[in-house]
Parts: structure tokens; C-alpha cells; sequence
């Protein structure tokens, strides 16, 4: 497979958003209860092995894919584009990258039409659409809302072992990124890549890789957020809570970190930022900056670090993994952040100049 930045490529198509995500799950049943009756996704449509979910903002069939299987996993990222003239152009893009295409004229998945597959350079199972079957856009039934009412998809979470390189990809691709975080000797540790205007569509969190660390709905409050913390804690069902409530140093944003039955990691996040202008600032993060992940300098619990979804290649099988070899944020941060500086060395800390670390006893 080429390296996108050594190779002249075709123009790539116009992705308008991320759209939804496949996930395989072990029990239907166990997974539906968790995504549906707890989450409050709703059913487009179902049957013994597969179900479609959106959100209550969305008009197209489906933003989440629960298909039974034998291995959890992620089997699609799925990315809408602007006209059917992309699919074309997302053939040939990839082509040029000397990855693996497929395109079926029904579509891969239910309620949406023709549709491209590949194999990406990062090791993903990408999926391109733009024909997609309109159902009832539910954001004013406020009667079927829920305590955390997910409005929308807002992004995917990936595991890469090298960032720098899934940033060209994804930039030859037509994405802008407006975070990272870095360190002093220039290892950039994750990135966060848009087309829509907001923070993020893709993040990039290095680690061995490839796999899915998350897939993100947006609510419409930070009080839903917490609404939600109390609904889980009232079904005791707080043992699914994995990260968070909190509010983010990069994107700005409140969120949740859950896990499902088959530990697919789900975020429940609001209130990120306006990115659509030409000239957007990118906000770079001191990996050693104890607020980058957790404005409120609270620790990043070790498995949200570690753990993450394996992904399936086009033929059904799970990708194997490719070692990191930079430093692991985990490692560098000492523990989960409890060693970082809350104040900048030497910077303008309006205590005594102190670095300020946090104090008792952390993870
Ligand atoms: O969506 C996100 C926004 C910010 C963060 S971080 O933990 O604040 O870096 C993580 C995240 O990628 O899930
Ligand atoms: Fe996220």
C-alpha cells in the first residue's frame, strides 16, 4: 500500500460528515438493552441478527449497526459524501493507494445505496456512501426523548500506532486537524481531524493499532450528561461508566465514557467548538499538561488508554495489530496523569510560580 504523501492522487471525494458505525456484538439481545433501553437509541429497524439505530436529529436509515457475531469488533466507519459523483472519485482514491476497494450499487448495509468499502491505509474498514433511504427526523419529539437524548453522531475515535502518518492519510483525504497533543521532542501522541465544523469527525489516539477506541454521540447539555450518570447509578448499572463525567481540556467538551456488554466504548459528549472558518487556529496540548484531557486535572483511567475494539477487514477477519513504537502517552504522563503540571513550567501560574501537581494519592 503507498504512503499518501509519495504518491500523486487522484482528487478525493467530498466527505461531508462521519455518518455511523457497524459494530459487531456477541448477543443481540444483551447489546439492544444497553444501545436501546439504557441509551435511548432509536430503532429504524431490526430482525434476529441485525439492528439499525439513530439518533433523534438524524433523517437517514441508521448511525449505528449492531450485527451478531462471533467476535466483537467494528466492521465499518461510515462516512457520507456530498454527491453520488464521489463514490467514483473514492474508487479511484483509494486505488491510487493501492488499497483494497469493494463497491456494491445496493449498499452493504440496509437503508443506504450504492456504496464503496476499503480497506484504508490505517488498517480501517471505511465505508463511502451518499444515496441513503429518509425516515422520520424525530428532534422534535421530545415525548420519546429520554434523559440524555443522543441527537446526533458526532465522531470516531481511532487507534493508530503511528499519528503523524494517519495525519497525511487523512489530510490527502480532504480532513483539517484542529488539535493535537504533543511533546518537547515533537512525538505527537493524538490528533483531531473535521469536515464538519466542529472539533472533530476522526481523532487519532496513537496505540497499537489498528482498532476503534470510540464512537462519539453528541447530547444536547452537559446536564444530560450527568442525567444520565444518576439514570445508570438508579439502574445499577454504573459499572458500565468507564471514564468521566468531565469536561475536556482539547475540544472543550463535557463527557462520558461508556462501555457496552461486548466493552465497545461509547462517548457522550457536548458543547465542542466552531472550526468552520478557513484560518482556524490549531490548538496544540503539552502531553505534560495535566488539563488536556481532563479540564479539571482528573486522572485518565489506565484502560481507556489500553483498551479499544479490534476492526474487521472486508473479508470478516480481525485486523491484526501493529505495534506502536514512540512512547505511550500512559508512559510519558507517569501513570494515568498523576504526575503532570497543571501550571506550566515556568509559565504564568498564579500560584507561587509552583508547576502544581496534583496532590494525594492518584491512579
Ligand atoms: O472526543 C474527544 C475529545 C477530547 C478528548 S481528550 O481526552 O480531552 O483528549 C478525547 C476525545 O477524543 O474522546
Ligand atoms: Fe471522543
Amino acid at each position: 500500500m503507498a504512503e499518501a504523501s509519495a504518491v500523486v492522487l487522484p482528487p478525493p471525494p467530498d466527505i461531508v460528515r462521519c455518518a455511523s458505525v457497524e459494530l459487531v456484538v456477541t448477543d443481540l439481545a444483551a447489546a439492544r438493552r444497553f444501545w436501546v433501553d439504557v441509551l435511548g437509541l432509536v430503532v429504524t429497524s431490526e430482525s434476529d441478527d441485525v439492528i439499525h439505530l439513530r439518533t433523534f436529529e438524524e433523517f437517514i436509515h441508521h448511525n449505528l449497526v449492531l450485527r451478531e457475531g462471533p467476535v466483537a469488533a467494528a466492521a465499518a466507519i461510515s462516512y457520507r459524501v456530498r454527491e453520488p459523483a464521489d463514490l467514483d472519485r473514492a474508487e479511484a482514491f483509494f486505488a491510487a493507494l493501492g488499497c483494497r476497494v469493494e463497491r456494491r450499487p445496493d449498499g452493504f448495509a440496509e437503508g443506504f445505496g450504492d456504496t464503496v468499502r476499503v480497506e484504508d491505509p490505517l488498517g480501517f474498514p471505511l465505508e463511502l456512501f451518499h444515496d441513503a433511504e429518509h425516515v422520520e427526523r424525530l428532534a422534535w419529539a421530545y415525548d420519546r426523548q429520554g434523559t440524555a437524548p443522543l441527537v446526533r453522531l458526532d465522531h470516531v475515535n481511532q487507534v493508530v500506532p503511528h499519528v503523524p502518518s494517519g495525519r497525511t492519510y487523512l489530510e490527502a483525504l480532504g480532513f483539517r486537524v484542529t488539535e493535537d497533543i504533543q511533546d518537547a521532542d515533537g512525538v505527537t501522541y493524538a490528533a483531531w481531524l473535521r469536515r464538519k465544523p466542529t472539533v472533530h469527525d476522526v481523532a487519532l489516539t496513537g496505540g497499537d493499532g489498528p482498532r476503534l477506541h470510540h464512537v462519539a454521540f453528541a447530547t444536547r447539555e452537559s446536564h444530560h450528561v450527568t442525567a444520565l450518570c444518576d439514570r445508570l447509578g438508579a439502574l445499577r448499572r454504573s459499572d458500565c461508566i468507564e471514564r468521566g463525567p468531565g469536561r475536556h481540556g482539547v475540544s472543550n467538551a463535557f463527557y462520558l465514557y461508556l462501555r457496552d456488554p461486548d466493552g465497545h466504548r461509547v462517548e457522550i459528549y457536548t458543547q465542542d467548538y466552531w472550526t468552520g472558518d478557513p484560518d482556524n487556529p490549531v490548538v496544540t496540548w503539552d502531553v505534560h499538561d495535566n488539563q488536556r484531557r481532563d479540564w479539571w486535572g482528573n486522572p485518565v483511567v489506565p484502560s481507556w488508554y489500553t483498551e479499544a475494539s479490534p476492526v474487521l477487514d472486508l473479508s470478516g477477519s480481525v485486523r491484526p495489530l501493529v505495534t506502536r513504537h514512540e512512547a505511550g502517552e500512559m508512559d510519558v504522563t507517569i501513570g494515568a496523569d498523576g504526575f503532570s503540571y497543571t501550571r506550566p513550567p515556568g509559565g504564568s501560574g498564579d500560584v507561587d510560580g509552583a508547576e502544581g501537581f496534583k496532590l494525594g494519592t492518584q491512579l
